[in-house]
């Protein structure tokens, strides 16, 4: 069962030299009890995207397209409905959110909030519940009464995720959720975060710039690009065998999470991600793209498909390539066989 539909969403921050594209174009479907890695360099839209999916963005912010969860447009909800579905329905735990606890609240207070506040629990109730959540992300129950400054920086996470699954929400959105931590913590907060989702069938949308991270937690990935999806598919295809070479690059870019023994080589993507309110012509990666044909330049031939649920937007991914013999010129312009022969 589909939970989230994305129809064409866009992003533009108002700006006083004229609107600055943050997402283009965007449409996904999320099933209920599916994590979605969401990827890409940092300014490629990501958080615009996620914080959008909630009307978490600030006000010069224009969004369009549909948003679609359990049914519902959320960019077309009354305010007080909007307010029903934040956290209820899906809540966030924000890019280095553990910074953002209150430091002179009681941990206990800070998770039943969100009870309390939309009327969930009796305050009974919501010391139960309090309880219950700290003990589901391995905390012992007595933490309730410590203070953020008592806690390490991992701890400190799993509170916050423990917040965000308070109200039991449908959607959890995950912004770089373990990027502050180190390594072995992150690995704990991953599988925690994992372990989860699986036993209450919450869809998670997780973003990361670190694809390695994303393809060990979620099901699918939509790698970003100046606020396109350009490749979308199932996590492990997707980390293994990308299509598109900005995707690819990026999967190159990490070495596997939790296994140094399969540490490959980063291979540097050269240049810097395009200034949104500068976009080139064609496709938006062409200049940095290894692979790029003279064609890319004047034409976004959109998202091609791959094979069942995964896409490229590549004119090197997709049956028309081998019809036009476009791979092949690849290869002989001195491609870096940053593009596989094509499926
Ligand atoms: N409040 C804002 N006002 C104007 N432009 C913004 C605002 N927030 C983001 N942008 C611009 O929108 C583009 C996308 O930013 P966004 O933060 O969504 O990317 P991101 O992929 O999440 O990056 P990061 O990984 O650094 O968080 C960037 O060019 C950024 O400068």
């Amino acid at each position: 069962m589909t939970l989230l539909e994305l129809r064409d969403v866009a992003v533009a921050y108002r700006g006083a030299a004229g609107d600055v594209p943050a997402v283009r174009g965007v449409s996904l479907d999320l099933a209920a009890g599916e994590a979605l890695g969401l990827a890409g360099e940092s300014g490629s839209g990501k958080s615009s995207l996620a914080m959008a999916l909630l009307r978490l963005l600030p006000r010069s912010a224009r969004v369009t397209g549909e948003i679609l969860l359990d049914g519902e447009d959320v960019l077309r909800m009354s305010w007080g409905r909007l307010r029903a579905v934040r956290w209820a329905s899906a809540s966030v735990v924000f890019q280095g959110a553990q910074h953002a606890l209150n430091p002179v609240r009681r941990i206990g207070d800070q998770i039943a909030e969100p009870l309390l506040v939309h009327g969930l629990a009796t305050p009974a109730q919501a010391r139960r519940r309090t309880a219950e959540l700290l003990e589901q992300v391995g905390l012992p129950a007595w933490r309730a009464r410590s203070h953020p400054h008592e806690l390490s920086g991992g701890q400190r996470q799993r509170v916050m995720i423990a917040m965000a699954l308070a109200c039991s929400p449908k959607l959890v959105v995950a912004d770089e959720p373990t990027t502050a931590l180190d390594v072995m913590v992150q690995a704990q907060v991953l599988a925690l975060i994992r372990s989860l989702i699986a036993e209450h069938r919450i869809s998670l949308i997780m973003i990361s710039h670190d694809l390695s991270v994303l393809a060990s937690t979620c099901d699918r990935l939509a790698v970003m690009y100046a606020g396109r999806v350009v490749e979308s598919g199932p996590a492990r295809e997707v980390f293994t065998g990308a299509r598109h070479p900005y995707a690819r690059a990026l999967a190159e870019a990490f070495p596997t999470v939790g296994d140094p023994a399969s540490r490959r080589a980063p291979r540097g993507l050269g240049g810097d991600p395009p200034d949104p309110a500068r976009l080139p012509p064609g496709c938006a990666f062409h200049p940095r793209c290894p692979a790029a044909l003279p064609s890319c330049a004047e034409r976004d031939v959109g998202p091609r498909p791959v094979a069942a649920g995964w896409s490229a937007a590549c004119v090197h991914a997709g049956p028309e390539a081998a019809d036009t013999g476009e791979a092949g010129q690849a290869g002989e312009s001195g491609g870096t066989g940053a593009v596989r022969e094509n499926a």
